[in-house]
């Protein structure tokens, strides 16, 4: 591709297999219909992210159909997927990473019960240790922002900063997710929507039992930096990963 090294080449093309893939698991989760909601991802060591194109449905995803955009949102000419439109929230993913550069993905659904408190403009309590562990705290309502234009990055980035939560109820809207990178994202995605229908069974049959805050903090604490397996840094993964290069969907050799 004209004017990017190699190695950012390989990290768009990474970046593209790895957007194009995260899409099935939106269907997966059952969190979108049709063509609702979108995933982007920041390419790693550019001022660029890659997003799904507005309107195709997710079976029809590739790598290759990936936008590949700057972070104002100008989709790159003469990039494999740049003769098509880019995601309607584009201009709020790219609001988004210009604001938040610690964001490398950004989740837009319109997941069922987590939508139907953002259509309360109701924000979710936490009453249940699972979002203790993934939100360290409540889920926020973000403000009613028409799409189309930044609007509705503006209203995330205002939301989330400082905020534990990873991930915003956008009034009469849907849910968007930050992360680390897009599957991080797309987890706080699939977490939300569990915990907004299980919250949402819970006030069905009573007033759910808010955590004290001193026990949240102990659960994300814990969540956040010992659940799972320990962490393995990138030298010694490198070293124990096969040396044979291999190559990605999209034909880049690694
Ligand atoms: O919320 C909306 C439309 O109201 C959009 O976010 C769609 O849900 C997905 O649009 P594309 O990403 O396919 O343009």
């Amino acid at each position: 591709m004209i004017g990017y090294s190699p190695e950012i080449q390989v990290a768009i093309a990474r970046t593209r297999d790895q957007i194009a893939a995260l899409h099935s698991e939106l269907t997966h989760y059952e969190l979108v219909i049709w063509t609702g909601g979108n995933i982007s991802g920041r390419v790693p060591g550019a001022d660029l992210f890659v997003i799904k194109p507005s309107g195709v449905s997710y079976d029809e995803l590739s790598p290759e159909n990936q936008i590949l955009c700057d972070l104002d949102g100008n989709v790159i000419p003469r990039t494999p997927g740049s003769d098509r439109s880019p995601s309607s929230d584009t201009a709020a993913h790219a609001y988004v990473y210009r604001n938040m550069p610690e964001v490398g993905g950004v989740v837009h659904t319109h997941s069922t019960y987590a939508t139907a408190w953002a259509a309360r403009g109701e924000e979710i309590p936490c009453v249940i240790t699972a979002m203790a562990d993934e939100f360290g705290g409540p889920i926020p309502i973000g403000p009613f922002a028409i799409i189309g234009d930044d609007t509705i990055g503006h209203g995330i980035v205002e939301t989330l900063t400082g905020h534990r939560s990873r991930a915003v109820l956008m009034q009469n809207h849907g849910v968007f997710t930050i992360g680390k990178d897009a599957k991080d994202a797309v987890k706080a995605a699939v977490m939300c929507e569990d915990v907004a229908k299980t919250v949402h069974i819970a006030r069905q049959l009573g007033e759910p039992i808010p955590i004290p805050q001193d026990a949240i903090d102990a659960l994300f604490n814990r969540y956040q930096n010992v659940y799972g397996q320990p962490k393995v840094d990138s030298v010694t993964s490198a070293s124990t990963s096969s040396s044979s290069s291999i190559t990605t969907t999209a034909g880049v050799t690694q």
